[in-house]
């Protein structure tokens, strides 16, 4: 089974919009002739025009890292998917463990937007993972596979052709501390066979599925050429345009 990696910026709330600009430009010249594996850039919603515009024509491609589930509404400093796809984002991170923890997001509205970019053509990248204590009190199997559970309810094998799961332990995002990679390997083997039972094998077989947390250049090999591993969601080695391209070439 073979699975194009993708590996993804997620940029955060870092960067303004030229910053943003000349970021993109250092990425566009040194991985625009990368064909290994897919790219996308996430950067904050006002950047996104802007990246979309550097990196017009090449092999880059541009995310969100959030949406609103409705098309459009009295929904105040909300984003719908109409408006993302309509300036030429194709990715939609989704559930990403800092917006459920800070913004209170729970399963049910994941599992809402993740229907929206279905309905919209945009691919989602649905973040899932267990908090530090819920590793260390062996709940990891339970909570990936409530997470999942609950965001995949009522969508379709023929809706998740599109789907990116990353998995991202939450006691390894931004704090240095990265899983093995035979524990990432571990995670990524019950995500799978839980979307094969949600789903169907095939759906399972061909969805990528990224790790996230800590990932730098330093680790990125070890953890990148496990074959359950299709890539990577990278936060804080990804704002940095060098790193981010020593990463990418791993
Ligand atoms: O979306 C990215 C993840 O939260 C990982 O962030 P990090 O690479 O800074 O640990």
């Amino acid at each position: 089974m073979s699975r194009k990696p993708l590996i993804a910026a997620n940029w955060k709330m870092y960067k303004t919009p030229a910053e943003a600009r000349s970021c993109a430009e250092a990425l566009l010249k040194s991985l625009q002739d990368h064909t290994r594996d897919e790219i996308a850039i996430c950067p904050p919603f006002v950047s996104l025009s802007i990246v979309l515009d550097t990196l017009s024509g090449s092999n880059l491609a541009v995310g969100a890292q959030n949406m609103h589930f409705a098309d459009e509404g009295a929904y105040t400093g909300e984003i719908s998917p109409p408006m993302l796809t309509s300036i030429g984002v194709t990715y939609v991170i989704l559930g990403h463990s800092e917006r459920r923890q800070y913004f209170n997001e729970t399963d049910e509205l994941v599992n809402q937007k993740l229907h929206a970019a279905f309905r919209h053509k945009l691919s989602p990248i649905l973040c899932v993972g267990e908090k530090l204590e819920e590793r260390e009190h062996n709940l990891t199997e339970e909570v990936l596979m409530r997470q999942i559970e609950l965001a995949l309810r009522n969508v379709s094998p023929n809706d998740a052709s599109s789907l990116v799961i990353a998995y991202e332990p939450i006691w390894a995002i931004g704090t240095g501390k990265t899983a093995t990679p035979e524990m990432a390997a571990e995670a990524h083997l019950l995500i799978r066979s839980q979307v094969a039972r949600r789903l169907d094998r095939k759906s399972a077989d061909n969805l990528r599925i990224l790790y996230g947390g800590s990932v730098r250049p330093d680790n990125a090999p070890s953890l990148l050429n496990q074959p359950e591993i299709d890539g990577a969601l990278v936060g804080g080695a990804s704002l940095n345009p060098e790193s981010f391209i020593k990463l990418v070439r791993y």
